[in-house]
């Protein structure tokens, strides 16, 4: 049997409504020692402003709001997609790029809209995501990771969320769309992320 990780905690309350991002940290956590609760748990789950210029600022503005809400453990994911064409945008508007209600469709038509004209060889992109866990007690640990890609103008595969589809991986010859779940978590900014935080808290609570 797989050696599980050790967490500090009991539970964790992922601070998070984003349902793809709820699946790939489950599957992610599942060989650690903690419970892993949702917003699916009846639990106090306030809607955070995401109003900071920075995946930092918005990652530690959600767990810590979610934290003091539960009085859980809290692990918050502020996440998207750079485009170096685009001046690195939309960045942390990825979620509101085509508007404030936009969907993964609107956002993808919008992002498809404005590379068309861009050559292919300028189409570099990096999906970052930014971690807080905030632990009660005020300490909250920040880790970011980072994946490289190229944007592509025609959707493939169904797995995954967001700009999956359009997204690109050189090395893997496939779209993020079109890698299994356990693939997608061993090369992506969310599993190096993770892998970093798994680290850190090795490091303090060893
Ligand atoms: O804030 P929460 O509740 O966590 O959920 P959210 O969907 O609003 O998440 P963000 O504010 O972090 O916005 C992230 C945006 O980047 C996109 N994104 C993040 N990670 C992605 C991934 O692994 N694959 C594809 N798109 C991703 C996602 O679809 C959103 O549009
Ligand atoms: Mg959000």
């Amino acid at each position: 049997m797989r050696k599980k990780e050790a967490f500090p905690w009991e539970s964790v309350v992922l601070a998070t409504k984003n349902k793809g991002k709820i699946k790939e940290f489950t599957r992610m956590f599942s060989h650690w020692n903690v419970r892993v609760l949702t917003m699916e748990d009846d639990l106090d789950f306030p809607d955070v402003v995401e109003d900071g210029e920075t995946f930092e600022a918005n990652a530690r503005k959600k767990a810590e709001e979610i934290m003091k809400a539960t009085g859980l453990a809290a692990l918050a994911d502020d996440s998207g997609l750079e485009v170096a064409a685009l001046d690195g945008k939309p960045g942390v508007y990825s979620a509101r790029f085509a508007g404030e209600h936009a969907s993964d469709a609107d956002n993808n038509a919008k992002l498809v809209q404005l590379m068309k004209d861009v050559p292919e060889a300028e189409r570099e992109a990096r999906f970052v995501s930014v971690l807080a866990l905030a632990l009660p007690g005020d300490d909250i640990i920040l880790v970011r990771g980072t994946c490289e890609g190229r944007i592509v103008l025609e959707a493939s595969g169904t797995n995954g969320f967001g700009y999956d589809p359009y997204f690109y991986l050189p090395e893997k010859e496939r779209t993020m769309a079109e890698l299994a779940p356990d693939e997608k978590n061993a090369v992506s900014h969310r599993g190096v992320a993770v892998r970093k935080l798994t680290a850190e808290l090795a490091e303090r609570f060893a």
